[in-house]
């Protein structure tokens, strides 16, 4: 009998195509509600999604026959994967297919940071020659402090490498440095880091991490890259810390405000102040969650999604 895949988001057509000529059955709900997708997900052994909806009890209780859950893509936090587990489902992921464009994106953005790459184009393109209020930073010598150090946190520690600087990482796990990053206390990290790069999950231990108690525990006023996730960092105690230069650039490639409709957000009543002030800061390197999103990516995480679903069979 052969085996039925929802596809509910579209993807790299290596995904489907490779799929089909393995013998699995595809099909494509792009358009329909959650609700919706709930009362037919009964009929299919596999879901391939990206970040559609929540995958909760509700749903997991109407699909009765799901086999496996592929999320093309790292962070699994919109699944209820404790409760899929209960029922035997499998869950794939895959950090594989991203976590270089991460790492890169993740370099870029401190580099871009350090140079006020931003900035100087900006004032350029509208006329100002301004060399002074550009002068930049190096990395030369600084201490780069991880947290988080799974897929994304190890390949951005690895595009390290060739700079002279000390890297060090804080994570939950114990006994996983290796010869790119030394593991240290998170209290070691705040005594030591000139720059924080965020590469965790958003759970609730992780939910707003980053406020004004954690920034304060900092020897030093420090960069901060975050592209995990914007709810680990409570944007409004991060202005606080940049008007005070505690926090001496940031580059977000993710936002609090994320999932909230860009229209709604910049209607002038609704924009909340903090986020104004993101937008109008210099030091200020935003970008619309695209740290993974190259058009390598794109296809080696089909690739890899690929591989996993057609693992999950061959046992
Ligand atoms: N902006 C983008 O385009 C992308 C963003 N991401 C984000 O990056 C995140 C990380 O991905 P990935 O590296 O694959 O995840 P991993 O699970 O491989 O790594 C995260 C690490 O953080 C650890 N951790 C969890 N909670 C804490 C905590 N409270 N304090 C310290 N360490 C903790 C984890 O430990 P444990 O395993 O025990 O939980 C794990 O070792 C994703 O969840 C996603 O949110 C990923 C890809 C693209
Ligand atoms: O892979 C992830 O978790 C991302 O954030 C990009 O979808």
């Amino acid at each position: 009998m052969s085996i039925k895949i929802l596809h509910i988001d579209s993807n790299n057509p290596i995904l489907w195509q490779q799929l089909e000529e393995a013998g699995f059955e595809n099909h494509a709900d792009f358009k329909s509600s959650k609700e919706e997708i709930e009362n037919k997900i009964q009929d299919y052994n596999g879901i391939v999604i990206r970040s559609r909806f929540k995958i909760d009890k509700t749903f997991l209780d109407k699909a009765v026959n799901l086999q496996f859950i592929a999320r093309v893509g790292a962070g699994l936090e919109s699944i209820d994967c404790e409760y899929a587990e209960t029922k035997g489902i499998h869950l794939i992921a895959a950090p594989e297919g991203n976590r270089n464009a991460v790492a890169e994106h993740s370099l870029g953005v401190i580099l871009s940071l350090f140079n006020n790459l931003n900035q100087a184009d900006a004032e350029i393109k509208a006329g100002h020659w301004n060399r002074e209020s550009n002068r930049g930073h190096e990395l030369d010598g600084k201490t780069v402090g991880i947290i988080g150090y799974g897929n994304m946190g190890k390949a951005f520690a690895k595009k390290l490498r060739g700079f002279e600087v000390d890297v060090i990482f804080h994570d939950i796990l114990e006994n996983i440095g290796d010869e790119n990053a030394r593991q240290v206390s998170l209290q070691e990290l705040q005594q030591k880091a000139d720059v924080l790069s965020l590469h965790l999950p958003w759970t609730p231990e992780t939910d707003k991490m980053v406020n004004t108690s954690f920034i304060n525990a900092f020897a030093k006023s420090f960069w901060i890259v975050n592209t995990s996730r914007g709810k680990n960092i409570v944007t409004a105690d991060l202005v606080e810390a940049m008007k005070s230069k505690k926090i001496l650039g940031a580059g977000l490639d993710v936002l609090e405000y994320e999932k909230l409709s860009f229209e709604t957000l910049f209607q002038d009543k609704n924009t909340p102040e903090a986020f104004q002030y993101l937008l109008e800061a210099k030091n200020v390197l935003l970008t619309p969650h695209i740290a993974g999103w190259t058009f390598e990516s794109h296809e080696r995480l089909a690739q890899v999604i690929v591989d996993k679903i057609k693992a999950v069979y061959s046992k």
